[in-house]
Order: C-alpha cells, then structure tokens, then sequence
C-alpha cells in the first residue's frame, strides 16, 4: 500500500487540477474518479438507454474501459450533468468501488479526486482535503475556462449547473458529497492555483514528516 491522498469537493473547485498538480509533486498517480461515472453516462448515451436505467447503468460500470475511452467526449457540462444523473444509482457506486481501491493501493502513491474518496473509497487515506470555493468563484472560473475554449454561455446558467449539480451531489443517499471529519478544508476562494497548492502541498508535508514515509 503506497501514501493515499484523498480530494474531495464540489463542482468546478479546482480539485482535479491540484490533484494532478501534487500527484506530479510527489511522484504519485492520479485518479479523476469523475471520469468514471462520465464514462459510464456516455456509454449509456451512446446506447440511447436512458441515464435512469439502473441494470444497463450497473452493466456499463463493469464493463468500462477508461483507457479506451476519448476523454474529449467525456467533458463539458452536459457530460457533467449526466455523469451526476447516474451517479446517484447505488449499483454504479458499488461497480466501481474495487478499481478505484486497486487504483489507490498502488505504490509509492496516489491521489484521487471526487466526492467520495475520503468518506467511502479510502476512509484510511492517509491525507484528506476538502477544496470548496464560493458557488460564484467557481462558476467564474468555469465560465473562463469555456470561454478559453470557445464556449460561451451566460455567467447565470454555469452559476445555475453549478449549484444544481452541487444540489444533486450532495443531496442524494448513496455516498454523497460531503466534507469527511477528518478532511483539512482548504477554501480556494480568495487563492490563485500556486497558493492552493503551496498550501495542499504543506498540509501533505507535515503527514509525511510526521509518518516517516518516502
Ligand atoms: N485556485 C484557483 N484559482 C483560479 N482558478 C482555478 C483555481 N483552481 C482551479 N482553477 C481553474 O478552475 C477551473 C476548474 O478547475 P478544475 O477543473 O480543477 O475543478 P474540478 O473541481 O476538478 O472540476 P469538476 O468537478 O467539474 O471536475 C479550471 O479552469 C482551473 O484552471
Ligand atoms: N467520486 C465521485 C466523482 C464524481 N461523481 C459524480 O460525477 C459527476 C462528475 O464529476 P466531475 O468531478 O468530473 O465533475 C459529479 O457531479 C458527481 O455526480 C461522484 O458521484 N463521485
């Protein structure tokens, strides 16, 4: 078992890109488990099933392929919005639920991403953060990022998936989004990418010191 490191947070927190920011830090893999339950409502999509259709949902989780899959395809908000439609079915948590341990078991490290990692995927992780930002900071951010891509929809309409996608997480039975009791908060509001990661990077050091780890 190598040093796990769990993100969690909501919609557009800026969690994915810390992650990946102390993975290559440490040396460590990187799992956005997001893409995951996008992959599983794009294989749905593809096969015209509905994203409420809990045994071809259940299929899809075990028969997906994420090294096969077109990452370009799995973006966007509407992927997004999906990806939260079957995320809420039970059966698609717990398809998924090995690769993501076998994925942080690894060694020397890793660090996953989601809404979950700390609470259910790996309650032992080593270090758990919880990145959140105001609704309104991050649908800034979000809005810039489309826009750097050509996209451009209303402010008020990323704010609006922002918070209803945040809603749905949060809001449903099975594992949902919320800060585990032993997760630092690191609130990204008023912090630029560096200093979030200076201080991700910080709460990580002071673990690893103390544990005497590689
Ligand atoms: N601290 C920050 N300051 C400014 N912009 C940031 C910061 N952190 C992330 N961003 C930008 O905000 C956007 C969202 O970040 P990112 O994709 O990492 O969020 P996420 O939480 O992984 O999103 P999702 O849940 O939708 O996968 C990106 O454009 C990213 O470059
Ligand atoms: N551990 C996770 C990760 C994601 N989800 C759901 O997928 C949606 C898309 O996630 P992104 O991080 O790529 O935006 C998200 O809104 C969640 O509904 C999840 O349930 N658990």
């Amino acid at each position: 078992m190598g040093f796990v490191i769990a993100v969690d947070g909501p919609a557009a927190s800026g969690k994915g890109t810390l992650s990946k920011r102390i993975a290559a830090h440490y040396g460590f893999a990187h799992l956005d488990t997001g893409l995951l339950y996008r992959a599983v409502a794009r294989l749905l999509l593809d096969k015209n099933r509905p994203l409420d259709d809990e045994k071809a949902a259940q299929a899809a989780a075990f028969a997906l392929e994420l090294a096969y899959m077109d990452e370009s395809r799995l973006r966007g908000a509407e992927m997004g919005e999906a990806a939260s439609r079957v995320s809420i079915i039970p059966a698609v948590r717990a398809a998924l639920l090995d690769r993501q341990r076998e994925f942080a078991a690894q060694a020397p490290g890793a660090v996953l991403d989601g809404r979950d990692i700390g609470t259910v995927i790996c309650p032992d992780a080593d270090v758990k953060l919880f990145v959140t930002a105001s609704a309104e900071e991050r649908a800034r951010r979000r809005h810039r990022e489309l826009e750097s891509r050509g996209a451009a929809p209303a402010y008020e309409s990323v704010l609006a998936d922002i918070r209803a996608r945040d809603a749905r997480d949060a809001g449903r039975s099975s594992a949902p989004l919320r800060q585990a009791e032993d997760a630092v908060l690191l609130d990204t509001t008023t912090l630029g990418i560096e200093e979030a990661l200076a201080a991700a990077l910080a709460v990580v050091d002071k673990v690893r010191g103390a544990s005497s780890l590689p």
